[in-house]
This record gives C-alpha cells, sequence and structure tokens, in this order.
C-alpha cells in the first residue's frame, strides 16, 4: 500500500533531487517543473496544491530485488502454430485458463515474435530515451494534437500521475487515433521496427484472448468473440526508469490495474515489475526472450469475474536504469462491453452492467481523485440471495457532458489504494477534460 503526505513545493524540489535523479540535467528539470507546479498553484489561489506531492510508501512492501518469484506461471506456446489457428491448442488452452485464473499474469515463451524483433525494439527504445532531453522533447505529447501521444519526461510524469519514469506513447492501431507524425524520425530504424513488434504483439494478445474464452467455454463465433477480430485500440509505451538512490521513498509506476483486454509486457534485466496476489506483491522475474502478459479490466468484466484484472507496480532500483515495453489491446470507444452471455445464468449473474469502452474510459478519469476502481461503478448490486438489482443503471456517461471538475485534492478524500491516474490539481484536470470531448475520443 503506498501511503502519501502532504508536503511543500520546496520539499517536493528536494525529494525528486534526493530520490530520483544522478543526470544533472534532470535535477535541473525538476526544480523548473517545481516552480511552476508553485506558480500555478499560487495564481489558482489553491494551497492545496502544491502540497501532496511526495509519496511515502509502506517500506515493509517492498522486497529485496533479488526476490523474484518463480511461481508466476511460464507458458510454452510452441504448441501453437502462430500461422494455423486449427492445431489442437487444449493444453495450451487448459494452461492459460489456470494462469488467468490463478495469478492474472503469466509470462508466455514460444509466442512467435523473435528474439530479434524484441531485442530490436527494446535497442530502439533505448536509443530513444538516451537522447539528450532537447531531442526527446521534440516529439513531447501535445494535449491539443494527441493527448497521451508522444513524450512525457520523468517530472511531467510525476507531477501528473507519481510515476518516477518518462515514457514515449502512442497508438499504434487504428490509424484513424494515432499521431503517427510525431513519431521519433530517430533512432532510424523506430518506426518499422515497433510497426513489426505491433503486429507480433496484436496477433499473440489476439490469440491468447481468443483462447482464455474458449477454455471458458465461450465459442468463437460469440459475439463476444467478435468483439476480437473487430475494431480493438492498440497501445504502445516505452518506459524508462532512472535508478533511484532511495528506492524504498517512490515508486516508478503506482499500483494499478490497466484498462485493456490484455496487456503484453517486456522488461529488461533490471527487473522491477511487480503483481499483486491476495494483497501481497511478487517481483516478475525477468526472462530473456519472454513476454509478460497481463489481465486488464475489460477480460474480467467479459468473463464475469472468472478472470480478474491484475494490480501491478514498478519499483525501482538503486543501481540500474530500466526500460520496459508495454503495449496493451482495448475494445474500440464504441464497443459494448458486458459479461459474455455464456457465463450468466440463474446461479452465475451478471456482475457488471454493460458499458461502452467510451464509457468506462471517462469513468475512469472521473475517479482521477479518488483513485477508485472504474469497474465498480458498472459493478451490478447484489442483492443476498444473489439476485440482481434490476432497477439500478450503469452510469451512462455522455461524450458531450461535462465531467465534473470541481473536487479538490484534500488528505481525507485521498484513496492511497489504487491511484492509477492522478492528478494534482483540478486546473490540470479542467486543462485536459477538453480535449476528451473535443474529438469524440480519449486515449491514454
Ligand atoms: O513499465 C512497466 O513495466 C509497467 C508500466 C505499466 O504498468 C503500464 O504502463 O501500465
Ligand atoms: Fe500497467
Amino acid at each position: 500500500m503506498v501511503a502519501w503526505i502532504p508536503v511543500t513545493g520546496r520539499e517536493a524540489e528536494e525529494f525528486l533531487h534526493s530520490v530520483s535523479i544522478r543526470n544533472g540535467k534532470d535535477v535541473q528539470g525538476a526544480s523548473k517543473a517545481m516552480k511552476a507546479i508553485e506558480a500555478r498553484s499560487a495564481s489558482h489561489h489553491d494551497e492545496e496544491v502544491a502540497k501532496f506531492l511526495v509519496p511515502l510508501t509502506e517500506q515493509s512492501t517492498f522486497l529485496p530485488h533479488w526476490e523474484y518469484c518463480h511461481d508466476i506461471p511460464l507458458i510454452d506456446l510452441s504448441s501453437l502454430d502462430h500461422n494455423d489457428h486449427r492445431r489442437d491448442a487444449t493444453d495450451t488452452t487448459a494452461a492459460l485458463v489456470k494462469a488467468a485464473a490463478s495469478w492474472g499474469v503469466f509470462q508466455v515463451v514460444n509466442h512467435g515474435l523473435s528474439m530479434s524483433v524484441l531485442e530490436g525494439a527494446m535497442a530502439m527504445t533505448k536509443e530513444f530515451f538516451v537522447m539528450p532531453e532537447e531531442e526527446k522533447q521534440a516529439y513531447a505529447q501535445d494535449y491539443e494534437n494527441g493527448p497521451f501521444q508522444g513524450y512525457k519526461s520523468t517530472l511531467d510524469s510525476f507531477h501528473m500521475t507519481r510515476n518516477l519514469g518518462s515514457q514515449l506513447e502512442y497508438i499504434l492501431h487504428p490509424e484513424s487515433l494515432s499521431i503517427k507524425d510525431n513519431w521519433p524520425s530517430t533512432p532510424a530504424a523506430y518506426k518499422d521496427v515497433f510497426e513489426e513488434f505491433g503486429k507480433g504483439v496484436y496477433k499473440l494478445l489476439t490469440r491468447i484472448a481468443d483462447l482464455l474464452l474458449v477454455g471458458l467455454g465461450i465459442s468463437t463465433t460469440s459475439k463476444t468473440s467478435g468483439m476480437l477480430k473487430g475494431n480493438l485500440i492498440q497501445t504502445l509505451r516505452l518506459g524508462h526508469y532512472e535508478p533511484c538512490l532511495q528506492p524504498e521513498m517512490a515508486l516508478g509506476h503506482t499500483p494499478h490495474l490497466d484498462h485493456t483486454l490484455l496487456t503484453a509486457l517486456v522488461q529488461d534485466d533490471t527487473g522491477g515489475l511487480e503483481v499483486n496476489k491476495d494483497g501481497h506483491w511478487y517481483k516478475v522475474a525477468p526472462i530473456p526472450g519472454a513476454i509478460i502478459i497481463l489481465l486488464g479490466d475489460q477480460i474480467q468484466t467479459i468473463t464475469n469475474d472468472n478472470f480478474k484484472a491484475v494490480q501491478h507496480r514498478v519499483v525501482l532500483n538503486p543501481d540500474s536504469s530500466r526500460i520496459s515495453i508495454v503495449c496493451g489491446i482495448t475494445p474500440g470507444l464504441d464497443e459494448i462491453v458486458s459479461p459474455a452471455l455464456e457465463l450468466v445464468d440463474d446461479t452465475h449473474p451478471a456482475l457488471y452492467h454493460p458499458y461502452s469502452y467510451a464509457d468506462f474510459r471517462l469513468a475512469q478519469f472521473q475517479n482521477w481523485y479518488t483513485g477508485q476502481d472504474a469497474l465498480e461503478k458498472f459493478r451490478v448490486e447484489l442483492h443476498e440471495g444473489g439476485t440482481t438489482d434490476t432497477a439500478s443503471k450503469s452510469p451512462t456517461i455522455s461524450l458531450d457532458s461535462p465531467l465534473n471538475v470541481t473536487t479538490t485534492i484534500k488528505p481525507s478524500n485521498w484513496n492511497p489504494k489504487s491511484n492509477n491516474h492522478i492528478i494534482q490539481s483540478h486546473q490540470d484536470l479542467e486543462f485536459q477534460t477538453p480535449i476528451f470531448f473535443k474529438q469524440g475520443t480519449l486515449v491514454a
């Protein structure tokens, strides 16, 4: 569990100096960013804003970084011929279902992406992040044209989410949502490498999702399965985490659930990804050539809680920097997500109201302050004895209705347990919300 304490801007600045960064340029950036925060909060006469910047993580939850968990399932997909969907995949399906139901996370090998594609993607990622800050800033996220696509420095990331890591993120698919014009032109091979990587991951994730549904008795010709053949969104997020002098004081990525169907993740040998099972954190071992698969919120809804999204976080390493590549698939914005009919009957009532994926994302942004899991907004109230509350309605958020942005951050309304997307001030949220509505899209 992560706890947060209120601090002054000055303390926050010192914190950034002390925990994050050994690189002179970033330290300067830290003080600049903090000054900007202070200036903004002063201009809005909101004294709460400049406070509340520093995470104090309960040190007892941190494990020594060499203690990898070897119980997280490792699944060999070689029995699936990646070009032939007709081959028998019964054993593999059973292994995937078991792993999904027990852990919500597993690693796969012989997954159809060659070692050279994985290594190429890691090399490109490294090459991008070692570029001077000014060069990376040429790709900085532009909230006018492409919210959440492009480069976000550690300091912006910390300011917005308290994640102590920098990111480069894009939508790979569909083209209509992607701002590929702003993809890095250096490294030169970047686009080609990630197009190939993206195609491989898309195929892998849709295949795994298919098998997981088949394993629960959902036919590949069903409506639910059809979603996987339709209009999916595929996102790519490259991450870079500097060594942290006081790793117990900060997190590279705070605990959260992914809003995806499934997420594929490749981490380098620094490790640092941790998953939560039954209230305990476990370190996912880096395995060369393996891809980590995380279950997200949408598969939880579709499978009516047969599978649960896995909470995860990234811890920092005192000595080594870390690179990760995170690539997820989500339903299209207009897609209606609901528990599969095959899994619902009198004794297994639907646990979620149907929602459009766009509604889900908006609910997630509405929860920005409280850190509450957006899925809970769509959960059906069950009366004693298991009957459902048919009168209760899912909260439908129309794309052109404004979000309620009046909440201000106070220690009392802060839920430190699940702080997926956290913004420090209400003007930050006001700053962003119009964009979600502008093009009728909201993407992150
Ligand atoms: O960098 C990582 O390993 C994980 C990041 C993550 O969880 C995310 O982007 O959703
Ligand atoms: Fe994640």
